[in-house]
């Protein structure tokens, strides 16, 4: 009956996770971009037929960047929640949320090199 319970909250809760997605998806432009880039590494993916390691590297990259950008968004929502106006502590916050974003973006730049530059040097030859 517990265990029941315990599955049924879990299924609740992936029910809000999910809307959390879509909300994302629907209002936020730079996952909006993050997605359509997704899109086209994963049909560059396709087209290049990159190895299994490979894919996994560039999935991991993607699923990072789109949930941290995720995190981003509600640090930013809670900032200017909590305190609306004008705050050099609001400035450093919503700064440090970005910079941590940003370090992903430059991670996943730095794979997306390593995995396709060789595919791209082949083709050239
Ligand atoms: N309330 C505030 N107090 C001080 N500085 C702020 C405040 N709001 C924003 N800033 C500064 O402006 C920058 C941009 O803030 P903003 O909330 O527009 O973030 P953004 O990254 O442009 O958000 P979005 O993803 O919604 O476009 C922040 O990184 C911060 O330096």
């Amino acid at each position: 009956m517990a265990f029941r319970k315990f599955l049924y909250g879990r299924w609740i809760g992936a029910g809000y996770a999910i809307k959390g997605a879509w909300i994302l998806l629907k209002t936020e432009p730079s996952i909006q971009v993050q997605a359509v880039i997704g899109v086209i590494m994963t049909a560059a993916g396709i087209l290049f037929d990159i190895t299994q390691t490979e894919w996994l590297f560039q999935i991991v990259a993607i699923g990072m960047i789109m949930s941290l950008e995720g995190l981003n968004t509600a640090i930013e929502a809670i900032a200017d929640f909590v305190h609306p106006d004008f705050h050099v502590k609001i400035g450093l916050i919503k700064d440090v949320a970005a910079g941590a974003v940003f370090i992903t973006a430059v991670t996943a730049i730095i794979i997306g090199l390593i995995i396709y530059v060789p595919y791209i040097m082949d083709l050239l030859d």
